[in-house]
């Protein structure tokens, strides 16, 4: 990605020689139409932009002015513009997951964008307490436009299951057009106990839903922590369009973290906008309040004129698109002072602090995890031996993590305490049981074997160019072809994984001596039966296999023994 290394002052440094800054390039003007759509998705707490990568750089500030200034363009043209999130706030960044409460300062920093609709992500559900501050710090912050169709909470006080958000809104937009809006989430199984997900394919049924579907709107807008290829979006179009053959709808997914677009029919589409703010979606929408619709059987099959960008999230990006003359001032008040408080969090929770020196880069998902250059090389042959292996037990331990549960790469040189949650985020305990060796060589190849935890589709995007002039970055083929991404880019390599990976099998023992199986509490329910498979004869105890570590604080652990040296 070209990264350079920056810490906090990138702020200032923006501006000065030597910052990272991405290579000046040509970036073709916005299309507009009558309705037009910022998008982001599974931000994960990355409001500060990405301080090692200069593509990523703009931070939530920035994001502050470009939408300002976008807002008065639409005003401009007369056009309508709607500014869209679809969840995943949660985990995977230092600011939103190093605070004493998760999210405590991320949330009120999100809640400074002027979103019109937004939608919540499993990573608002995973922990009980996230759910229940979601429910009461967040969503009623946003009124009408936080919208959980088919997510529910046990109200503590009440003891009554309601919607966290609001299940439907309809509102009118600045230049006349009637939007009906949902928020679904795909058919999330890990949520915690205190909520309920739905499968979207049984809410369009309910009476609300199909009585929703009577009001005059002109179009439908599916604001979805859902991938937009999956069944539970298909569900949810298919439920509209039964009800309306021609009507316009829009479905701003997520989930996968990938750029995606699709074409439903002539008149529904799909827009998937990246992961981390690395990219924008954008999406224009032509034809919406036409007359002659209004009578909708003399619009089937009629097209409707759709535009999609995904743009990758720098200043110099937000300037060109969203300024009227490239002179004008960019920063606004609003977002200048977004950036400090941003700045001032980071500080009061030490994220730029320097634990030790990266030797070299670590991918996540760029080479295969056998090579040298792979972080998840580096996690199963080095991190898990040196800080989660318990060699004071009796037996050798092999511990065993689904690879999920590492989310970005590790850049070389300085590694800090951001860097920990940005690579591992997760709060996921270590468990075990002591099995002879027999069983414990077969668990790895077992839970490869086992139903997926996530991802259902790993096919690496495909390649076009490669060009040794452009920066590395994304290169998209969706519904519409090549040609979505803003900037052009030379592509990276994308190697899958496996699901699991495990530090080296202890050697030179037989089938009957005992070892230490170490797993994630994260997928306990996948190992027991596996254990009763390989053995179903006897039955194992488990426990907590250390209780000062876990899938955070292993790395951090980690680089204070390997990496010390501080001079980077
Ligand atoms: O406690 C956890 C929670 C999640 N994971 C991993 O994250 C993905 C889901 O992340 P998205 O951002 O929603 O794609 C899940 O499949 C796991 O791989 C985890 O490891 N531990
Ligand atoms: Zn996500
Ligand atoms: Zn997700």
């Amino acid at each position: 990605h070209g990264h350079g290394h920056d810490d906090d002052s990138h702020i200032e440094k923006r501006s000065q020689p030597g910052a990272p800054q991405p290579n000046p390039v040509d970036l073709s003007p916005l299309t507009w139409g009558d309705v037009n759509i910022i998008h982001t998705t599974d931000t994960h707490g990355w409001l500060s932009g990405h301080t090692k990568e200069a593509s990523y750089s703009a931070d939530f500030g920035d994001f502050s002015s470009f939408l300002y200034h976008m807002r008065q363009q639409a005003v401009h043209r007369r056009k309508d513009l709607l500014v869209v999130d679809s969840g995943d706030l949660h985990d995977g960044n230092g600011l939103g997951d190093a605070s004493p409460v998760n999210g405590q300062y991320t949330r009120p920093i999100y809640q400074k964008i002027n979103y019109d609709a937004l939608a919540i992500g499993n990573h608002e559900l995973y922990v009980n307490d996230v759910a229940e501050n979601t429910y009461r710090q967040f969503a009623p912050g946003w009124g009408k436009r936080y919208l959980t169709s088919n997510v529910f909470i046990k109200d503590s006080l009440t003891n009554k299951t309601v919607p966290i958000g609001n299940l439907y809104n309809k509102f009118r937009l600045k230049f006349g057009t009637r939007v009906m809006s949902y928020g679904f989430l795909y058919n999330f199984k890990g949520a915690a106990n205190n909520t309920v997900v739905e499968p979207s394919n049984f809410t369009v049924t309910l009476p609300w839903f199909q009585k929703s579907l009577k009001e005059d709107v002109d179009m439908y807008l599916i604001v979805g922590h859902v991938p937009i290829r999956w069944a539970e979006a298909t569900a949810v179009v298919q439920a509209i369009r039964a009800a309306h053959p021609s009507k316009p709808i829009v479905v701003l997914g997520g989930h996968l973290h990938v750029r995606d677009f699709k074409v439903y029919d002539n008149r529904a589409f799909g827009l998937s906008s990246g992961r981390f703010m690395e990219t924008l979606g954008w999406l224009s929408v032509d034809g919406i309040r036409d007359r002659a619709c209004r009578v909708e059987a003399n619009c089937v099959g009629k097209n409707l004129t759709v535009t999609r960008r995904y743009l990758d999230t720098n200043v110099y990006t937000y300037k060109k698109h969203s300024l009227a003359h490239p002179k004008q001032k960019f920063d606004t008040w609003k977002g200048r002072s977004i950036t400090r408080e941003i700045f001032k969090l980071r500080k009061t929770l030490n994220l730029s602090n320097t634990i030790g020196c990266a030797p070299q880069d670590y991918y996540l998902a760029r080479y295969p995890y056998t090579d040298a250059r792979s972080l998840l090389n580096l996690v199963a042959n080095e991190v898990l031996p040196t800080a989660v292996v318990n060699a004071s037990r009796p037996y050798p331990g092999v511990v065993i993590i689904n690879s999920g549960s590492q989310r970005f790469d590790l850049f070389k040189g300085p590694f800090t305490l951001d860097d920990t949650y940005i690579v591992s985020p997760f709060h996921n305990d270590f468990v075990y049981a002591t099995v002879p060796y027999s069983i414990a060589s077969k668990m790895l190849t077992a839970l490869n074997g086992a139903p997926f935890q996530k991802r259902g589709d790993d096919t690496p995007l495909p390649a076009y160019a490669s060009n040794a002039t452009l920066t590395p970055g994304y290169v998209t083929k969706d519904d519409y072809g090549y040609g979505g991404d803003d900037w052009a880019h030379s592509s990276i390599p994308y190697v899958p994984s496996p699901n699991y990976i495990s530090s080296p099998l202890p050697t030179g023992l037989k089938d009957t001596d005992l070892v230490d199986v170490v797993w994630l509490s994260y997928f306990t329910n996948l190992v027991h039966p596996i254990l009763k498979k390989l053995d179903p004869v006897n039955s194992y105890t488990t426990g907590i296999y250390r209780s000062d570590v876990d899938t955070n604080s292993m790395l951090l652990k980690f680089v204070k023994a390997k990496w010390t040296n501080t001079s980077c």
